[in-house]
């Protein structure tokens, strides 16, 4: 569903990826981490195609849900206008799923709210409603839960947990060491942390999900 084998990419002269390679089945979840800078955001920007790789191959079987750090809201439109705007691109002919996330997030009171409006919490969330909203089968998902509260991070997890029995294959970046249990199938380690966790083989397999 999602191959990636020996990705290269540099900027200028700071080589960022050096031989990067994954794999994400259906029903995996592969956790990225690495400090600041080590190029987790460049991964996956290179696996959602935004930017092409150096050398390396990317393959994709299926559609992509991409959460990108930075929101991709429009300050001026309202959570409500997102949803169409967004089910229009995705050729969407319901609103279903995108409101039952909402529901589950947490946020259905601020369907009229305009996004420059909402919290940076619940503006991520409405960036990861947007990223979910056609039920992609490969979910690339930066950082997501950036400042979720906790119950909302642990629904967070729950969600994805449902996502990967419903065999979507997931690849999340976090920089937090404690979210690398979560990842139950593998787990790309990158920068400082390839050395740290050289122990751990780059693709685990087993064991329950840490929710
Ligand atoms: N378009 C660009 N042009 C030049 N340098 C870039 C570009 N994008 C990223 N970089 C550099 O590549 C390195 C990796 O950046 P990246 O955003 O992928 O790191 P990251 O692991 O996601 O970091 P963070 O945890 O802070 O989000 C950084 O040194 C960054 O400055």
């Amino acid at each position: 569903m999602l191959h990636v084998a020996d990705v290269h990419k540099a900027f200028g002269t700071r080589r960022v990826l050096r031989g990067v390679s994954l794999r994400a089945a259906p029903g995996e979840l592969v956790g990225v981490v690495g400090e600041n800078g080590a190029g987790k955001t460049t991964l996956l920007r290179i696996l959602s195609g935004e930017l092409a790789p150096d050398s390396g191959r990317v393959r994709v079987e299926g559609r992509i849900g991409y959460c990108p750090q930075r929101p991709v809201t429009n300050p001026e439109l309202t959570v409500d206008q997102h949803l169409r705007y967004f089910a229009v691109a995705y050729r969407l002919r319901s609103l279903d799923r995108a409101r039952a996330l909402i529901a589950r997030l947490g946020f259905e009171q601020y369907g009229a709210t305009p996004a420059r409006h909402l919290s940076g919490g619940t503006r991520q969330k409405l960036n990861l409603v947007l990223s979910l909203m056609h039920d992609p089968a490969v979910l690339l998902l930066d950082e997501p839960y950036q400042g979720f509260d906790w119950e909302t991070y642990l629904r967070f997890w729950e969600i994805s947990a449902e996502l990967q029995a419903q065999g979507r294959a997931i690849v999340v970046i976090s920089h937090l060491a404690h979210d690398v249990d979560r990842a139950v199938f593998g787990v790309v380690a990158l920068g400082a942390f390839a050395a740290r966790t050289r122990d751990r083989t780059p693709q685990r397999v087993g064991g329950p999900p840490g929710i």
